[in-house]
């Protein structure tokens, strides 16, 4: 475990940590995205990024809490940049405080500064033919050690201010004593476990864990009187933690036009100065250098609602100011050696193998670049170009699936894929379980089957209309089955329901960049539909511009994705429906003329139920039929009374109402009987209207006519099967329908074919 934990479950794979980490130190693995700590610097940039906290600093709470428990003498150090994190209290607070938590004393950071500033100075003023790099900062040593070790021979061989101050209280209070170290700094964690420099300090917090123990105790450190602090009295050793601070804590003059002194801090500033010396570009005498922004006051825990100059003033306030309380024992203020300030340090690169030129190639043919054009260099991956993200998947960090325009044309392809498949099934699906048929034997249902039959086969572009829900989407799919593209997609598309420019990207497909948020190449449609149909319903709520596009790609049977300038050929069948009155729309302007009149070739125009109401109850029972089976109930009818109501209602929605109603009362019926009471209440009342008249379906001139057509239907289908002997696919020819149509009458009377075997010779 380092410092740096991943917790699994929140990550959301969004690459933000590899992108941001300086040093890709980052795996990607199926479901989340972890630190390796062997590459990690601790520099806390995965921590910052990640909007899940999905990475965190590894919790030393307990850990600290454990020691104080074992009641031996606890030190508490307080880094050099803590005035910019506790600005709204007194120092005195803070160490009253840390005492009511156990500590036994409060030291100051900066001591440790100063016990390695001479050290520091004697280096930087002797001769040398090496630059010198500080080594004061954690994450730059874990930089140099872990990914430069060439530059690990510049590193000046002298331990941090923490390591120092760790040591010489150690070395001070015996044995027995504990030094925990409190900082904004996450890499001293690291600091504190590597073998060079192990023993000087116990733990490493962080000012958040501290002041998560103080909220832990309920203590209200604002209402604390001052405690004074222990050990020696820091000087300029206090302004350590700024950048430039150095230079004033180990007394080294800096002249802004000597290039023998650089101080720098900041990811991407570092990692330039660190490239620069490892290529011997520069040749500086010291660079005096921190990975953090501004100095240690940028450390990642540091206090985020104060600005880097606010956290400035305050240090240098601090400074200033000199009038912090002190208790210092006399074992901290006489003379003694100082600790051992010396330190070396260890190659640690764990080099990754590099792939060779072919492994690179076929990585990126993988994710679909062949050529250099098709290197977007995109970032979206977390690598900065397209060939480090290849070498990243050779040497496991990443997989393919992390190229963005890759993973976009995959779920592309797939999307049209399914869409073709799904329509496929569908009709698989229709197929066995009975296709969607065309109830009715009303004359103008009649009428709409004789056109549907005459115009499929035809490559015709088809109108259809009618108000809602009278079945228009099953005329559309008719008339596509009774085509010779009925093997092939049927892509159904309402308009209604997407914006324009999303239509029209849906309907013709983009090219990536051509708006915000297409960021790959997507296709339409129309090409999900190539070889088969597209029904376009509710045609007449499109805008004119799509209109035009749409007219454009009528005539010319070309398809040109929005932001594309390559048109290309698609092979796809219009038809189209709308409940709204067209010619008004050209009237009025909404509806191009044009485009009107390629639409009107063919119309289909859908009677409503109103006006075919002798095929309502052929509807029903085809509806009863079917919820008895979605809803597995054994609905075994309806009874007259609720069939003459549904006869007098005028069905504003149509087949789709009735349907819905039928549904309804298939879930209502307790005796598997559909009742009036399971009706909506308005055919309660039509029920009662139908009895007050005396009047019902069977006595009316309707029903007197339907009762005698049924009789006159029945004789006639009777005689044909006479003169067939009972062979319906005969008898069916002879009446000159079809033998599934012959078959449906013969069950609605009840009839069958071998009933008449034995019956005369025609
Ligand atoms: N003649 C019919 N026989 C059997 N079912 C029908 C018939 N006409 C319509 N339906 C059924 O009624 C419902 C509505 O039909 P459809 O969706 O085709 O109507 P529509 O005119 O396209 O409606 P909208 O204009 O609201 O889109 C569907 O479930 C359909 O299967």
């Amino acid at each position: 475990m380092g410092p740096i934990e991943t917790v699994r479950e929140r990550c959301r794979k969004c690459y933000s940590c590899v992108r941001n980490c300086p040093v890709k130190a980052i795996k990607v693995g199926p479901e989340w995205a972890e630190v390796i700590h062997a590459r990690c610097i601790g520099c806390g940039k995965c921590l910052k990024v990640c909007s899940q906290q999905a990475k965190v600093i590894a919790n030393c709470i307990e850990g600290t809490r454990r020691i104080l428990g074992e009641g031996q003498n606890v030190i508490a150090v307080l880094g050099c940049s803590y005035p910019a994190f506790f600005n709204d209290l007194r120092p005195g607070q803070l160490v009253s405080g840390l005492k009511k938590l156990g500590f036994a004393e409060v030291h100051e950071g900066s001591t440790g500064v100063e016990l390695i500033a001479a050290t520091y100075q004697d280096l930087i003023l002797a001769p040398n033919s090496a630059p010198l790099i500080s080594s004061h900062c954690p994450t730059i040593v874990d930089l140099i050690e872990r990914h430069y070790p060439q530059l690990l021979r510049n590193l000046m061989p002298v331990v941090s201010p923490m390591v120092a101050i760790g040591r010489f209280l150690k070395e001070r209070g015996g044995p027995q004593t504990r030094v925990i170290y409190i900082s904004s700094c996450i890499a001293g964690k690291f600091e504190v476990a590597s073998e060079e420099v192990a023993g000087a300090i116990d733990l490493v917090l962080t000012y958040r864990e501290l002041s998560q123990m103080f909220r832990d105790q309920s203590l209200d450190l604002t209402r604390l009187s001052d405690a004074p602090f222990a050990g020696r009295k820091p000087d300029k050793g206090r302004l350590f933690p700024l950048s430039g601070g150095p230079f004033q804590a180990f007394d080294v003059r800096n002249d802004f036009l000597n290039p023998d002194f650089i101080s720098t801090g900041g990811a991407e500033s570092c990692l330039e100065l660190i490239r620069d010396l490892a290529a011997r570009r520069i040749t500086p005498r010291w660079v005096d250098i921190r990975f953090c922004e501004g100095g240690c006051i940028g450390g990642p825990g540091k206090n985020n609602r104060l600005t880097t100059f606010a956290k400035r003033n305050l240090v240098i306030n601090s400074y200033q100011t000199q009038d912090l309380p002190y208790d210092s024992q006399a074992l901290y203020q006489h003379e003694q050696p100082l600790p051992q300030l010396q330190r070396r340090f260890s190659n640690k690169l764990k080099r990754l193998e590099p792939p060779n030129g072919e492994s690179v190639r076929s990585i990126l043919q993988a994710t679909n670049k062949f050529v250099e054009q098709d290197e977007f260099d995109c970032g979206a991956c977390g690598y900065p170009t397209c060939r480090e993200y290849a070498v990243a998947v050779y040497q496991g960090l990443a997989d393919t699936e992390m190229c963005l325009p890759f993973s976009i044309k995959r779920l592309e392809e797939d999307r049209v894929s399914l869409t073709q498949k799904y329509e496929l099934a569908q009709r698989a699906l229709a197929q066995e379980y009975g296709d969607p048929a065309i109830i009715g034997k009303d004359p103008r249902t009649l009428d709409v089957l004789k056109l549907i039959r005459q115009v499929g086969p035809t490559p015709t572009t088809v109108l259809i209309r009618g108000e809602s829900g009278t079945g228009k989407e099953l005329t559309a799919r008719a008339i596509h089955e009774h085509s010779s593209r009925a093997d092939k997609p049927l892509v159904t598309v309402n308009c209604t329901t997407l914006t324009d420019s999303l239509l029209e990207s849906e309907l013709f497909g983009h090219k990536k960049g051509s708006f915000t948020g297409a960021i790959a190449d997507k296709k339409g449609l129309f090409e999900a539909a190539n070889g088969g149909t597209i029904f376009l319903d509710e045609i007449g709520d499109i805008t004119p511009k799509l209109q035009a596009e749409l007219l454009r790609v009528l005539d010319s049977g070309e398809l040109k994705p929005v932001g594309g300038t390559l048109p290309h050929k698609v092979d796809v069948r219009l038809i189209a429906a709308t409940n709204r009155n067209l010619e008004d729309g050209v009237r009025e302007g909404w509806f191009r003329e044009d485009l009107f009149y390629r639409l009107n070739v063919f119309t289909i125009t859908m009677p409503p139920l109103r006006s075919r109401r002798e095929s309502l109850p052929q509807l029903v029972h085809h509806f009863l039929a079917a919820a008895s089976k979605r809803l597995n109930k054994p609905i075994r009818g309806i009874e007259d009374r609720a069939i003459a109501a549904l006869m007098r209602y005028h069905w504003p929605g149509n087949i789709r109402e009735l349907q819905n109603i039928i549904e309804r009362g298939s879930v209502l019926t307790q005796d598997n009987v559909i009742r009036i009471e399971n009706l909506p209440s308005i055919f309660s009342q039509l029920a009662l209207e139908g009895d007050d008249n005396g009047n019902n379906a069977e006595n009316s001139f309707r029903g007197q006519r339907e009762k005698h057509l049924e009789q006159v239907e029945k004789s006639l289908i009777r005689k044909y099967l006479e003169e067939a002997r009972g062979n319906v696919s005969l008898a069916a020819r002879k009446a000159n329908i079809p033998r599934r149509t012959f078959y449906r009458i013969l069950a609605r009377h009840g009839l069958k074919g071998n009933e008449f075997k034995t019956s005369a010779a025609p």
